[in-house]
């Protein structure tokens, strides 16, 4: 039986793992774009262009660590910022750094229609309002173009704990949930857009006291 968490339950346990443990986020990172690298490998997914769509938070650097993974495996790879860089984590920046010490820099403005799959490393679990004007526009417009979406933990635009469309969200083909699956993901439009689910592993360690609440 799959446990399904909340966020601030998933908070508790990234909080745990890297405070009581002191496990990097880096590590987390790092092990978020490997579970997704793998998922990909795995897949039948077309990979003659992959864009990714960073945002401004973790989901973003997970987003950009992943880039770089596949950048390295030698696969064409476009990196899109979504939003204002300088309003981004540290998190950000510093995968930013490493991406571009391995030779993947951002792009300015890429072209949806070029890319054979599109990785949503835009909102994860840490989306919280509706999403910006723009930013609808751009999810409502991608969503009817005809190439596959893997979204990192969750489809930017699912509220990942009720599962409704924060204003418009990009159905994903796969959804990769990183150490447990958020509670939006089987609620209201959630089910529909996160596509196949995939829990994988990244090492978010759980108190055997651990109670939870689903
Ligand atoms: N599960 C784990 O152990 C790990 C998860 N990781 C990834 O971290 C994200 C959550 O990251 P967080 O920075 O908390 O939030 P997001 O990246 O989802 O959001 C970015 C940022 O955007 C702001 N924001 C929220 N809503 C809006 C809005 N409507 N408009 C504008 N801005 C908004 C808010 O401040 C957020 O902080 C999780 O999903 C995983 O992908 C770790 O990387 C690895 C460990
Ligand atoms: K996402």
């Amino acid at each position: 039986m799959t446990q399904f968490v909340t966020t601030t339950e998933m908070l508790t346990l990234e909080d745990y793992t890297m405070n009581d443990f002191e496990i990097p986020q880096e590590v987390l990172i790092e092990r978020a774009a490997i579970a997704v690298q793998e998922v990909i490998g795995a897949g039948s997914f077309n990979l003659s262009h992959i864009l990714v769509l960073v945002g401004l938070g973790n989901n973003g650097a997970d987003g950009i660590a992943l880039g770089r993974l596949l950048h390295q495996q030698g696969l064409s790879v476009a990196l899109q910022f979504v939003g204002n860089l300088n309003r981004a984590k540290a998190s950000v920046h510093k995968q930013l750094e490493i991406a571009k010490h391995c030779g993947l820099h951002p792009s300015e403005k890429s072209d949806f229609k070029e890319a054979t799959l599109i990785v949503d490393a835009i909102f994860g679990t840490g989306l919280n309002n509706p999403l910006p004007e723009g930013l609808q526009k751009m999810m409502k417009a991608a969503n009817h173009i005809d190439n596959d979406v893997i979204a990192i933990d969750t489809p930017t635009g699912i509220n990942p704990n009720t599962g409704e469309v924060m204003g418009a969200a990009l159905k994903a083909h796969t959804t990769v949930a990183l150490g447990y699956p958020k509670i939006g993901l089987r609620k209201n439009q959630g089910r529909k857009y996160c596509g196949d689910l995939v829990v994988k592993d990244i090492g978010v360690l759980t108190p055997d006291t651990f109670a939870f609440s689903l």
